[in-house]
């Protein structure tokens, strides 16, 4: 008698879903959707197709966990209004710019309170060198604690940084804080324009909950292979 292997839990990845038309992003959904418990849909699909997209896409994957990817940043009510417009897709995560500010991002929390309004603070494509040319000099650490600080105060319950930050992070907001981490990439997979990033297994090690990865999965030449690969790394 053969013992067929326990089935792999979804592992905690969210796949960015950065297609360039529907059928793609179907296609995407469909094949890493049995692997991952999350779902991103972010300005590209969004933009293009709208609702009944984001619908389709999150059918297509099995009804894993929507990821709503919008990076709001606007004053308060009109971020309420944004917000309160995505009710009914009933996303996981819906993203504002944390630089947006504490009565925008309680806006958005009280607008949507089903949902966990996810604070990101410094893009993981920014380099220290990015960050002083717009102001912020001194160490991305510094912003991005004091960014997930404040975002946490004003109603985020998750916040986006990088893997390199995640575990100071996770000290300062303790554990009931969902911490999400793009930047992540395989070692020796292209880095693209990302810069502070770490490994799917060091990211988890240091305290992230969930992984953002797009390219390293929607650019493999078999994606759903591609997922499971890294969810079977991550299992042991
Ligand atoms: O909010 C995000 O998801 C996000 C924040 C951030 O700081 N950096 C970042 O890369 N992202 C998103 O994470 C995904 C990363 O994709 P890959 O670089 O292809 O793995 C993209 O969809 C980005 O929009």
């Amino acid at each position: 008698m053969t013992i067929a292997p326990a089935p792999i839990a979804p592992a905690p990845i969210a796949v960015a879903l950065d297609a360039p038309d529907l059928d793609t992003a179907l296609h995407w959904a469909e094949a890493v959707g049995p692997h991952v418990s999350t779902l991103k849909v972010g300005l590209e699909l969004y933009l293009a197709h709208g609702h009944d997209a984001v619908r389709r896409v999150r059918g297509a994957g099995g009804g894993r966990d929507l990821f709503l990817d919008l990076k709001l940043h606007d004053i308060p009510n009109t971020v309420a209004g944004a917000a309160r417009s995505v009710a009914g897709l009933a996303p996981a995560y819906l993203t504002v710019h944390a630089t947006g500010g504490t009565a925008m991002i309680r806006a958005a929390a009280e607008a949507l309170p089903q949902t966990r309004i996810t604070a990101v603070t410094v893009l993981t494509s920014m380099s220290e060198q990015d960050l002083g040319d717009i102001g912020l000099a001194g160490p991305a650490l510094d912003a991005v604690r004091r960014l997930s600080v404040l975002s946490v105060a004003a109603g985020a319950r998750a916040l986006v940084c990088s893997p390199h930050e995640v575990a100071a992070v996770r000290a300062e907001v303790g554990p009931d804080i969902r911490l999400i981490t793009p930047g992540v990439r395989p070692a020796g997979a292209a880095l693209g324009d990302q810069t502070r990033v770490a490994t799917p297994e060091q990211a988890l090690a240091d305290g992230a909950d969930l992984l953002v990865i797009g390219r390293p999965l929607t650019g493999a030449a078999d994606p759903g292979a591609a997922a499971a690969a890294i969810a079977a790394a991550l299992s042991v």
